[in-house]
């Protein structure tokens, strides 16, 4: 861990929406300057929550946040000035040029003239935008438009960027193309990224560090590597061609256990998964178990843990079962539904006050997509 102060430091964030619904409870969170932090939980977990608290778009109940050195609960106007903010929907006016709205950004922040201009060329040019720079983005793809919302967070030249699902949506390949971007960012500009992403890939891919949230909360926190250390053995997946019943569940869970090395059985429909010492040598013993106890088996696999594997210990289910079954750790997923909250607004709208011109195009971003 870094000897420099924490770029972000949230402790015991509790949030409740109207409903009594605990979308946080007991958050905490610290990152280290220059480092990207990966928030990973399904739909629902709180991530956005916690974006939204540390960028100053909500505040909690109770508990405290700093971000680049600043109280955000306190001082939110200097906390906006710091960061940057990159939302799940697009700020972008999609009747607007990319440069357009680059430039925009720039006056909400109180940038001018020559240095502004360099500033939005320079932006244009890195995120690959230069000769769309003078299109309307509502003619722009969906990767392009992603690009163009990163850049915007960054006009400013924020300490720390907040990046909210980054790439949901997104094309495989335009994943990868921001994956890379994203990367970049942290590694030669040292920027602190924060990001929250349901795909565990992404996570894996990107984050030095990881906090596995669930249910408001931070269940598991480390590097991708070390979580996954943290595992012993292999991971071993036994597809069945039917789902048991709860009785004879228990009866198979118990039948897999009794070999010696193999433990943390899980039974979950169709699948069983547990951790093996020697995942190859436990699978033979593992299959005639199932075969006495009558179960037809489909598939089974043997893997080293994956952050999967980890979410299953520390959550106690799969993370696409939490996930409303959306196909966690996979590009190419659907946008979620959109948010009626409004908080969708930029950090540099709330700064400057100058919401009401921008919240009509965040309200539109279909037609941008
Ligand atoms: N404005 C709101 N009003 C009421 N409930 C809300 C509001 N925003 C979020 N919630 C609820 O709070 C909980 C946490 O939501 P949050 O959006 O922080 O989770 P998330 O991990 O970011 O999920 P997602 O990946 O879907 O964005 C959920 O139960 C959600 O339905």
């Amino acid at each position: 861990m870094s000897t420099h102060p924490p770029a972000v430091a949230a402790r015991d964030l509790v949030k409740t929406y109207p409903g009594e619904i605990k979308a946080l409870d007991g958050m905490s969170v610290t990152v280290a300057p220059g480092t990207v932090f990966g928030l990973l939980g399904p739909n629902g977990a709180g991530k956005s929550t916690t974006v939204k608290i540390l960028t100053t778009l909500a505040r909690p109940d109770s508990g405290s946040a700093l971000v680049a050195g600043h109280d955000a609960l306190r001082h939110p106007d200097r906390v906006r000035r710091a960061i940057g903010v990159v939302a799940q929907r697009s700020g972008a006016d999609p009747v607007a040029t990319g440069r357009e709205n680059l430039l925009l950004q720039g006056h909400l922040y109180g940038m001018r003239g020559a240095a502004l201009t360099r500033r939005v060329d320079e932006l244009l040019d890195r995120f690959a935008l230069s000769d769309a720079g003078r299109r309307k983005v509502s003619t722009y793809s969906g990767g392009m438009q992603r690009r163009l919302d990163v850049a915007l967070g960054l006009v400013h030249r924020p300490d720390v960027l907040f990046l909210d699902e980054p790439t949901t949506g997104l094309d495989p390949e335009a994943r990868t193309a921001m994956w890379a971007e994203i990367a970049r960012l942290a590694g030669d500009d040292g920027l602190t990224i924060l990001l929250t992403t349901h795909y565990l890939d992404e996570a894996d891919r990107l984050a030095g560090r990881i906090a596995i949230v669930d249910r408001g909360r931070v269940v598991a926190e480390g590097t991708p590597e070390a979580l996954k250390g943290e595992l012993h053995g292999d991971a071993v997946h036994v597809e069945l061609r039917d789902a048991p019943d709860p009785v004879d569940a228990q009866l198979l869970r118990a039948a897999v256990e009794t070999f010696a090395g193999v433990r943390e059985v899980e039974v979950d429909g169709r699948r069983i998964s547990a951790r093996a010492d020697d995942g190859p040598a436990a699978v033979p013993h593992v299959l005639a178990a199932l075969e006495r106890e009558g179960a037809a088996v489909a598939a089974v696999t043997v893997a080293r843990p994956s952050l999967d594997d980890v979410y299953l210990r520390y959550a106690g289910r799969r993370f696409a079962e939490a996930d409303g079954g959306a196909e966690a750790g996979r590009g190419g997923g659907a946008d979620p539904e959109p948010r009626q909250d409004a908080d969708a607004r930029s950090a540099a709208e709330a700064a400057t006050g100058s919401a009401a011109s921008r919240t009509s195009a965040a309200a539109t971003p279909g037609d941008a997509r």
